[in-house]
């Protein structure tokens, strides 16, 4: 049972109404309340009657935070390109500096939040396959479901505008009750079946990492990522809830992600961190050089110890940690990583992991530090900027989402961003799915096409295609 106490949200309406009638502009109430437990995906699959479309589900790679988002009470986007991530989070500031907000809970992930994600490369030309998603889209939701740490807590955010009245409330509250109704009932189950799976001009694919290695070997440019697509069609329309449910079981240990819009959902299972922030401390992730896992726990270990003395696949890290670092440096007072390379093991396949941690600047912020980031050469290349327009130029790709950065950001300004890798995009019963890798001059096109084989594996398998 879920006990939902008498609230403050009464109060706060009136309030706001008034704000609202005072300053002709929309005033935010958000009401957080402490609630009993309820499984994550129980509440996003609860949202499916009232709020399909209008959904999101985040969780991290250590299960500290869980954010699931129905409705939508405001929305941030553009196709600007010219400093979007700044534009983004101007426009958040004063969104809620104006908010009345009730929260007596120090931490991060409650009261008002928004979550989306920014485009791969805003000035690419767009297709119709992101026509639903805007280069920088945030929804700030209507109800907020966030377990932190095992705790769990209700965000229940109103906009109020000037021509408001106390009739709020009662529809407030109304869509809470029925919300609340819907967690008991039985989770919508569909077997849906893979029909076909069309891996989107291959050869070409290969021709292309062929010739970008030619170029490497002549300089400027040292890295440049290039992914591709592979197009699935259904016998019905794929439910997000079991694909949830699948990437939830097996890839524990990623981000696991969903967001709905205009009918589409961008959904994934990264095991990529762009940056977290709590407080004064920025953590992010080098990640990149791959291999399979093994089958036996003997060959899985002599693959990992392979990868780790592999020059192709160390350069290929080697860059990602420069840039990271340096960018690091830019914002941070000081910049910690560890001086052995690391392995990162997922259920598919492992990859050269060095995480970063610094310390805080004071005039600095995540968005500031997702700008300079983005993309590192995990996604886009390195020099940043030429590789970015290498990709834009060469790769037969809209990315939309893919490959960028996906997350949230509290109204403290906290928050956590991941590069959104193995995801794909599903609209009604086709599916768009994503994978790229690092080519550098040693690059052999064959084993990158095998390496990308591998990265599709983990949305294949959630989406049924790959028998477990
Ligand atoms: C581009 C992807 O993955 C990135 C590329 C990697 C590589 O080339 O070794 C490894 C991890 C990711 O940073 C992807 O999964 O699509
Ligand atoms: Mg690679």
């Amino acid at each position: 049972m879920v006990t939902i106490q008498e609230t403050e949200l009464k109060e706060g309406i009136l309030d706001a109404i008034q704000r609202a009638k005072a300053s002709s502009k929309p005033v935010l109430v958000s009401e957080v309340q402490e609630i009993n437990h309820i499984e994550p995906l129980s509440f996003f699959a609860a949202g499916h009657e009232l709020f399909l479309g209008e959904r999101f589900f985040w969780k991290d790679p250590s299960d500290e935070t869980f954010i699931v988002g129905l409705g939508i009470c405001k929305q941030i986007q553009s196709d600007q390109a010219a400093d979007r991530f700044f534009h983004v989070e101007e426009e958040w500031n004063s969104f809620i500096q104006d908010a009345i907000i009730y929260n007596r809970f120090q931490l991060n992930g409650v009261g008002p939040l928004m979550f989306g994600g920014f485009s791969f490369d805003p000035i690419k030309e767009k297709t119709k396959l992101w026509a639903k998603y805007s280069d920088s889209l945030f929804h700030i939701p209507r109800f907020m479901y966030s377990v932190i740490n095992g705790q769990a807590f209700l965000t229940t955010n109103v906009v109020c505008t000037q021509n408001d009245d106390l009739s709020l409330v009662e529809i407030v509250r109304g869509e809470r009750e029925s919300l609340f109704s819907l967690l008991t009932a039985d989770r919508y189950q569909e077997n849906y079946e893979l029909v076909s799976e069309k891996e989107i001009k291959p050869n070409e694919w290969k021709e292309t990492v062929s010739a970008i290695t030619n170029e490497l070997k002549k300089g400027p440019l040292k890295k440049v990522v290039l992914a591709r697509e592979t197009r699935l069609l259904f016998n019905k329309f794929i439910q997000t809830e079991q694909v949830l449910e699948n990437l939830l079981k097996l890839q524990r240990e990623s981000f696991v992600f969903a967001f709905e819009s205009n009918g589409d959902c961008f959904i994934g299972a990264s095991p990529e961190r762009l940056v977290k922030k709590s407080g004064t401390s920025f953590l992010t992730t080098c990640l990149a050089g791959s291999i399979a896992r093994g089958k036996t726990e003997e060959e899985d270990q002599l693959l990992g110890k392979t990868l780790l003395a592999d020059p192709k696949n160390l350069i290929e890290h080697q860059y990602v940690v420069q840039m990271i670092k340096e960018a690091m440096g830019t914002v941070c007072e000081e910049v910690t990583l560890p001086k052995k390379t690391q392995l990162l093991k997922m259920r598919d396949i492992q990859h050269l992991y060095t995480p970063v941690i610094g310390k805080a600047k004071k005039d600095t912020s995540l968005l500031l530090l997702v700008d300079r980031l983005h993309p590192t050469p995990a996604l886009g290349g390195l020099p940043k900027e030429q590789a970015v327009e290498k990709i834009r130029e060469v790769e037969d790709l809209d990315r939309g989402f893919y490959g960028a950065p996906l997350g949230w950001v509290d109204y403290q300004r906290n928050g956590e961003f991941a590069v959104s890798i193995r995801s794909g995009l599903i609209q009604g019963d086709e599916v768009s799915i994503f994978a790229g890798c690092g080519v550098v001059e040693d690059s052999n096109p064959d084993s990158e096409y095998i390496e990308t084989k591998i990265k599709f594996r983990p949305m294949l398998t959630a989406l049924g295609g790959v028998k477990q």
